[in-house]
């Protein structure tokens, strides 16, 4: 089977590149051969590689950046999957998406389910969920996984910029009235892996019954501050970590107060999830 795999350079992308070797053929792009803010190209490249199977983990994900750029935002985040969308159906094949936590206002306290009401409080949130939408609306075979808080030892992300300012100052000032469960790269994609070695060996009846949306984080959850707190301790560094709120770091994007959702219907139907800080020991270690 023929895989089409985007974003190979990002975080989940690099890592799908390996776990997605056991369920077909992949070929990867990267933005120099499909740019997904050129959607001629993104056309043009589905119908010349003729994949069974596309998984798409590009996007934009400079959160902050969004607020100045919604129409690129939005043309990569929700435009571009629509177009993957229309071009799976005329190939009649499936279409694996991600999407985050951010598509959640974060008002609640308890963990989110998938149908539980939608409200991004940022560009970037409302493009992801423009991108879900387009997707489901095609009515093809699908699968959205919304991750959170993803990190992983290469890439942009969180855990390496505080692993690079500990290294520089000697105190860092973190939020902590933010909750969310931070996800390894690795996780994802050896979950999607998985998941897609099963509807491979269920077939066309499996996409029937198990195409939509599916939350796929950590077990478990924390803060900014206290996932600093554990990423300087497992670094064996002793930079100190002052908790703040987030009012006193000021960003362009707001950010949802709560977005840990709960995962148990992926777990339910198809594997275990391990906690956020027994996979940031293996990620580091
Ligand atoms: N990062 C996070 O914390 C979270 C991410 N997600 C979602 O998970 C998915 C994977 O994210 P992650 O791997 O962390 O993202 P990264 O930011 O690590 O990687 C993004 C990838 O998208 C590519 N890309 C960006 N713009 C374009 C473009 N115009 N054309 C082609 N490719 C482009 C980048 O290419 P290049 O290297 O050339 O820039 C890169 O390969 C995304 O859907 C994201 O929205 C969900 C929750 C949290
Ligand atoms: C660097 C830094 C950030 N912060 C705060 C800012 C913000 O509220 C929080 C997280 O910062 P970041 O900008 O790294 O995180 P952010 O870009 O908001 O991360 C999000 O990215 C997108 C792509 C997603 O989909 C989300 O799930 C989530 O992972 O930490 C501090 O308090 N102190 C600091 O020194
Ligand atoms: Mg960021």
């Amino acid at each position: 089977m023929k895989v089409l795999l985007t974003g190979s350079t990002g975080q989940v992308g690099y890592e799908l590149a390996r776990s997605l070797q056991g369920v077909g053929e992949v070929v990867a792009v990267d933005r120099s051969e499909m740019d997904l803010s050129n959607l001629d190209q993104v056309r043009d490249v589905i119908r010349r590689v003729q994949p069974k199977l596309i998984v798409n983990p590009a996007a934009y994900t400079a959160v902050d950046k969004a607020e100045s750029e919604p129409e690129l935002a939005f043309r990569i985040n929700a435009e571009a999957p629509g177009v993957m969308a229309e071009e799976a159906k005329a190939l009649g094949a499936a279409l694996v998406h991600y999407s985050t936590d951010y598509v959640f206002d974060g008002s609640q306290a308890t963990p989110r389910v998938e149908d539980d009401p939608l409200g991004p409080l940022n560009v970037y949130g409302a493009s992801k969920l423009a991108g879900e939408q387009a997707i489901a609306a095609a009515g093809i075979p699908h699968l959205i996984f919304r991750t959170s808080w993803v990190y992983g030892m290469r890439g942009k992300n969180f855990l390496l910029t505080m692993l690079r300012l500990a290294k520089e100052r000697a105190e860092l000032r973190v939020v902590a009235d933010q909750h969310g469960a931070p996800t390894w790269s690795r996780t994802i994609a050896d979950t999607t892996a998985q998941v897609l070695s099963q509807a491979h060996a269920g077939g066309r009846e499996w996409w029937v019954q198990n195409s939509g949306v599916y939350h796929l984080s950590a077990q478990g959850q924390t803060t900014w501050h206290e996932f600093t707190e554990a990423i300087i301790a497992e670094a064996g560094l002793s930079c100190k970590v002052l908790p703040i709120a987030t009012a006193e770091y000021p960003t362009p994007a707001q950010r949802p107060q709560y977005s840990v959702m709960s995962s148990e219907r992926l777990m339910a139907r198809f594997c275990h999830l391990p906690d956020w800080k027994e996979a940031l020991h293996l990620c580091m270690r």
